[in-house]
């Protein structure tokens, strides 16, 4: 049976210090965002996830945002080397929790740099955005570590917000969504769907046809609820101030079969 564990991060108390770089700073109510962050766990939960917490990194401002951290690949977990260079001290709890759940661990190394939110999987394919934190090399590093699995890689420009899935992810059925004005080249995605809202472009697939999406993005949920799909929503307001999306918080491990 395919697992259905999600690596989740506790918020730190120091969030709201993470970083922005696309946005204007807001200021962030840190009790808040974990009120947020437990519904958004609970969501995960009450959709037959089960959620492993990473040993929390308290130093860390943007540790909550988990996904940044590691790329999987079948069992394969690419542990990765932040574009942000105050980033890197976040992996090494994640390099523990991934190795303890029996994944085969690989990593990026300098001089490349790559976050997960640059990476978007859809099927066998591996959409890679070159931007703001990851360069050629870290792509070149995804490429030689995934191919070799049977991934296909295909490197897209990504310059108007921070990360990949800051701008596009995928439905089930691997059409892409996106909001047009922040993306670079919709022509590159074979099935591309516009939606009216930036954070409406970010997704998460729950299984069994749902999807997860932000509260911030009501005309976009109607759309996709419009089309047939199952929309959960949940407010992650606080987390959308620091450039976070429902995408951020978890790292989905589907195919482990331990
Ligand atoms: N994958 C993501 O969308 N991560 C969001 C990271 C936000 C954080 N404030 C950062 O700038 O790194």
């Amino acid at each position: 049976m395919p697992s259905k564990k999600a690596l989740v991060r506790r918020p730190s108390p120091r969030l709201a210090d993470g970083l922005v770089t696309h946005i204007a700073r807001q200021q962030v109510d840190v009790g808040l965002a974990v009120k947020q962050w437990e519904a958004y766990v609970a969501a995960l939960r009450a959709h037959g996830w089960e959620t492993i917490e990473v040993e929390p990194a308290d130093d860390c401002p943007d540790s909550v945002f988990v996904e940044d951290t590691v790329v999987m690949f079948r069992n394969v977990a690419l542990i990765t080397r932040p574009g942000a260079a105050a980033r890197r001290a976040e992996t090494a709890g994640v390099e523990e929790a991934v190795a303890s759940l029996g994944c085969s661990v690989n990593w990026i190394w300098d001089p490349g740099t790559l976050d997960g939110g640059d990476v978007l999987k859809v099927g066998d394919t591996v959409y890679v955005g070159r931007g703001g934190r990851t360069n050629a090399a870290g792509v070149q590093q995804l490429r030689a570590a995934f191919e070799p699995l049977g991934a296909r890689v295909v490197a897209v420009p990504v310059s108007k917000v921070l990360h990949l899935k800051s701008a596009v992810t995928a439905l089930p059925d691997g059409t892409v969504i996106g909001h047009i004005p922040r993306v670079d080249r919709p022509s590159l995605f074979p099935g591309f769907l516009s939606v009216p809202e930036e954070s409406g472009a970010h997704v998460v697939l729950l299984g069994g046809g749902k999807l997860l999406m932000a509260a911030s993005a009501p005309r976009t949920a109607e759309l996709l609820s419009d089309l047939g799909h199952d929309v959960v929503t949940v407010d992650i307001s606080e987390f959308e101030k620091l450039e976070g999306c429902v995408t951020c918080l978890s790292v989905r491990l589907r195919e482990l079969y331990a």
